[in-house]
């Protein structure tokens, strides 16, 4: 099948290009996607090697896609990737190829000195701390708190990275941007070795970023990925590249015939990788010598009405949109209940039809908890965690094992009969208890223990007896023992809770009383997933509360969900998707429903406005005929529902 429309002039303008390197900046749905994918085919046509590279996964699945469906026989001849898997595929090799050890001190040489480059970018300007490169002083003292800390407190440090107690104990009186440059570090220096990454957890943000670190250390010379046989490279997504990838492209340089980009700034959604659009265009001009751009002024995913709104969120510079979809558009601000409006929406035969978004995947967590009650089918995005298999919610599962588990023996209401799956089940849970900063054990004790429990359900309870026993270290700081049993009291208290109890107060008891929220959000990339994190968690205890589950309640709808989730049944309908907007970057629907634009939650609090508008850019502009714009009636709603509603009048 060859594409289902005719190009317009504009599209081909594009497709005839001859002369150079070429730029697109156009808007949501007005075909960049597709050009390039009929680009690449009219390529691989004529044999050029084509190297199509995405800067999300989702991106990479929605290039893939189309280019399958319009030529299957073609599509096999162009590479796409996204541009971090071709990366770490080099780094990868660079870690195989023996000239390149990464130990200690290849990182010092390579990644310390990118380190301290950013710490002194983020205290650029602050008279009260120096800045540590060529600042001979400030440098020993950087490197004497590594090995001070590497010989002592690694562990627990970089867990309670927000507890001064640890800070100051480790630091001293050094500059606060030594204390910065240390974790930053750390963190890079952790997931250098690839493989690592698979594991995530803190530092899975950098991980990228120390393998572009990695390839660049080793010089342009070592460069081969696959990739860098390809003559003419197609960049979707152009607006998410970071500063780190326009030198990693650049890398390939002169070895290109030609270089397509499209983007849309208003879509740039990675500035916490320190993506910036508005500079990246002009620099990739420069970098690439660019002389041409061109644009697509008409959007075939949605209609007038649409397009309204979407001038309405884009940047001023930028030329408005027409809607040329088939449909005029309807925008309807929704103010039921979430869980009225989505057994309406279960009603609706077309229900498969339509996508849920959310700004974050934790604030999808309210609506997979609403649709479960309502015992309404759903899917999710591949990339968004079903909530039971969440950070939190694993946690709070692990603390429902406990309270649950039979003071002897093995047997349970809702034990399955795969014992590989409990073994593994029993394994994850240890770990996201284990794993809590306060414990401070060991690599290989935290390891045993784990092993032990994922052994026997029996073993669970017998480590949980036991942990609150575990002696202290004899060189255990003040703060140390103090956040060692304030657990372990949580941890006894649990054991002694009667199972038939409603859970939710007791794992709010054992929240406060282990400090809980403070290690949810230290173990998260960033300050911003910290705060999803522990709004994830409350939103679960709010609901054990707001049903009344005890814990064995919790945990046979626990595994009731992920049996049909597992096993889902053939016959019923499909129900809508869920999916956080990130992960919706690319795809369209005919209906989509944007939830949570209450205050604090769409606009989150503390993150410019600017982004949170290209947020609602992206989301608004997935639909194709009709937004949904839903906020709790009792609710005050966020800046954006009004000012969406208005810019759709
Ligand atoms: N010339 C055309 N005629 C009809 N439909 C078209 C045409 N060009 C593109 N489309 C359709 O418009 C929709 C949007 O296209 P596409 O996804 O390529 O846009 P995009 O600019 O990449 O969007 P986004 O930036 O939001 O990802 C798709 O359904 C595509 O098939």
């Amino acid at each position: 099948m060859s594409a289902p429309f005719t190009p317009t002039d504009e599209q081909r303008r594009i497709l005839d290009h001859a002369d150079g390197h070429l730029l697109i900046e156009a808007a949501a749905g007005s075909g960049k996607t597709s050009v390039l994918a009929l680009l690449a085919l009219e390529y691989a046509a004529v044999g050029r090697a084509v190297l199509a590279l995405t800067f999300s996964a989702n991106g990479k699945a929605v290039l893939a896609d189309r280019l399958a469906a319009w030529n299957p026989r073609l599509a096999d001849k162009v590479t796409v990737a996204t541009i971090d898997e071709v990366c770490e595929a080099e780094a990868q090799r660079c870690l195989a190829d023996d000239r390149l050890s990464v130990d200690d001190g290849w990182a010092l040489d390579h990644v310390l000195p990118c380190v301290i480059e950013r710490t002194n970018e983020a205290f650029a300007g602050d008279e009260r701390h120096p800045q540590l490169e060529g600042h001979a002083e400030a440098r020993r003292d950087l490197l004497d708190a590594f090995r001070f800390i590497k010989q002592s407190l690694a562990p627990g440090l970089i867990g309670d990275e927000q507890d001064p107690d640890w800070i100051e104990q480790a630091i001293g009186d050094r500059p606060y941007p030594v204390w910065h440059a240390f974790l930053e570090y750390e963190r890079r220096r952790a997931v250098l070795p690839v493989e690592r990454r698979k594991r995530r957890g803190r530092g899975f943000r950098l991980a990228g970023d120390a393998c572009y670190d990695l390839v660049r250390a080793a010089g342009q010379e070592g460069l081969n990925p696959p990739g860098f046989g390809q003559r003419y490279l197609l960049l979707d997504e152009f607006h998410d590249t970071s500063p780190l990838q326009l030198e990693f492209l650049s890398l390939w340089g002169r070895r290109l015939q030609r270089v397509v980009a499209v983007g849309d700034r208003d879509q740039a959604l990675q500035a916490w990788r320190a993506a910036d659009a508005a500079h990246i265009f002009p620099a990739f001009c420069e970098r690439f010598a660019v002389r041409t751009r061109l644009p697509l002024s008409l959007s075939f995913r949605f209609g007038p009405r649409l397009a309204q709104l979407a001038n309405a969120l884009r940047s001023p510079s930028q030329a408005p949109v027409q809607g040329a979809g088939d449909s005029p558009g309807r925008v309807v601000e929704e103010r039921r209940p979430l869980a009225a409006f989505l057994k309406a929406l279960g009603q609706d035969p077309d229900a498969g039809g339509c996508a849920i978004l959310a700004r974050d995947a934790g604030q999808l967590v309210p609506v997979q908890l609403a649709l479960a009650e309502l015992g309404q089918p759903f899917r999710l995005h591949e990339r968004v965690l079903p909530f039971w298999r969440r950070g939190e919610a694993r946690l709070l599962q692990a603390l429902a094992e406990i309270v649950a588990a039979p003071r002897t023996g093995e047997t349970r209401a809702h034990a399955q009969p795969d014992p590989e799956y409990l073994k593994r089940q029993r394994r994850l849970l240890a770990e996201r208890l284990l794993s809590l900063p306060g414990w401070l054990l060991g690599d290989a004790t935290r390891q045993d223990l784990i092993d032990h429990i994922a052994d026997s359900a029996a073993n669970w309870r017998a480590v949980c007896e036991m942990l609150p026993r575990v002696p202290f270290s004899p060189d255990a700081g003040e703060a140390q023992r103090g956040r060692r049993s304030q657990l372990q009291a949580a941890i006894a208290a649990l054991l002694e809770a009667p199972a038939d109890q409603a859970l939710g107060p007791l794992v709010r008891a054992f929240a406060r009383a282990a400090r809980l929220e403070t290690d949810l959000a230290a173990y998260a990339g960033s300050r911003e997933q910290g705060r999803a994190r522990v709004a994830a968690w409350r939103h679960l205890v709010d609901h054990l509360d707001a049903q009344g589950f005890t814990a064995a309640g919790w945990l046979k709808r626990l595994a009731d969900l992920e049996r049909r989730h597992r096993y889902p049944s053939e016959t019923a309908r499909p129900g809508p998707l869920l999916s956080s907007i990130f992960h919706a970057k690319g795809s369209e629907w005919d209906r989509v429903v944007l939830v949570g634009l209450e205050e604090g939650r769409f606009p989150l609090a503390n993150v410019p406005f600017a982004e949170e508008k290209r947020y609602a850019y992206v989301a608004c502009t997935r639909a194709r005929r009709a937004l949904i714009l839903h906020a709790e009636p009792g609710a005050t709603p966020g800046r954006l529902l009004p000012l969406l509603m208005e810019a759709a009048q």
